[in-house]
């Protein structure tokens, strides 16, 4: 990992540019809807793909990919043991953990699961603004009540009013929250950026939120959290600004979105990416 530069812009593009070169692979856990989503989605930003359920196959991509990913779409009995299992053993090899908690609140093994993660916590969490709200609720870093969560895997909120829920989990995790909506928020510890674009049908195609997520631990296997989570945000805006122009409709925009996701290079990301400095 070489030395990030000043400027955002530069900062993605150099952490493109690292992708393309060397092809990292992140491996995942996550949901059963829209697991081949995520896997050509990591394959058409440049990296790699690995899928797995149990905990020692988990253990074992830990060890050999830069980053890992874990989705909480889908939760199956073996989940109990593999993710925190996965979450520990990449606390204790300093390698970053992405996590989306998407359904956060429905029933009771993802609450089990994400307490466990507050002592191995994620290096990124990418979720939508309801998720973050719920998450900084359940780790105890914000008032409000848990039981009034998000209804399903969509949100409820708008991203503006989960910015103190994404700072606060940013500073507990001292890593990076994306929170995805019309207009994305990334924070860090100490920064707050949005990323303009996109299209209004990424809510019409199931898997784009957890796609971006497969998709930041890419970029987290090559950079830091911060600049990871803010490059495959605005790598999705750009990517879904042009897949817009050339669709009929949901079915043909998550294929030209994919082909857009590839298509982009390091210097056009960075020259189309739009983004807007909120607070430091
Ligand atoms: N109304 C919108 N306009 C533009 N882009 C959007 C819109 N809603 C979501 N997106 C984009 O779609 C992707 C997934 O976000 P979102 O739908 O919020 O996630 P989730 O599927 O987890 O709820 C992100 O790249 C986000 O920026
Ligand atoms: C529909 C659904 N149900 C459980 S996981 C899942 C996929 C959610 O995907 P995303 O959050 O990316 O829209
Ligand atoms: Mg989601």
């Amino acid at each position: 990992m070489s030395e990030a530069p000043a400027t955002l812009h530069a900062r993605i593009s150099q952490a493109a540019r690292e992708v393309r070169a060397t092809c990292p692979l992140a491996g995942s856990i996550t949901n059963a809807v829209t697991v081949n989503l995520v896997a050509n989605a990591q394959l058409a930003a440049g990296g790699s793909a690995a899928m797995v359920y149990l905990a020692d196959e988990a253990l074992a991509l830990t060890q050999v990919g830069g980053a890992f990913y874990v989705n909480l779409g889908t939760l199956l009995p073996c989940h109990a043991q593999s993710i925190p299992a996965a979450a520990r053993a990449l606390r204790d090899l300093a390698r970053p953990l992405v996590l989306d908690p998407v359904g956060i609140g429905l029933g009771e093994l993802r609450g089990q699961i994400l307490d466990e993660l507050r002592d191995a916590p994620p290096a990124i969490v990418r979720c939508n603004a309801s998720e973050a709200i719920a998450l900084a609720r359940q780790w105890g870093l914000l008032e409000g009540d848990e039981a009034q969560g998000p209804r399903g895997v969509d949100a409820q909120d708008a991203v503006d009013d989960a910015r103190a829920a994404a700072q606060a989990i940013a500073r507990f995790i001292d890593g990076a929250v994306a929170v995805s909506g019309e207009t994305d928020l990334v924070a860090s510890a100490d920064r707050v950026v949005e990323v303009e674009g996109g299209s209004p049908l990424m809510t019409k195609v199931t898997g784009m939120g957890c796609s971006l997520g497969g998709v930041a631990a890419v970029y987290a296997a090559v950079t830091d959290p911060f600049t990871a989570a803010l490059a495959a945000a605005a790598h999705y805006k750009v990517a879904g600004t042009r897949a817009q122009r050339d669709c009929a409709g949901p079915a043909s925009f998550q294929l030209a979105f994919v082909d857009a996701l590839h298509a982009i290079g390091p210097d056009e990301l960075a020259a189309e990416a739009v983004l807007r400095e909120r607070g430091r």
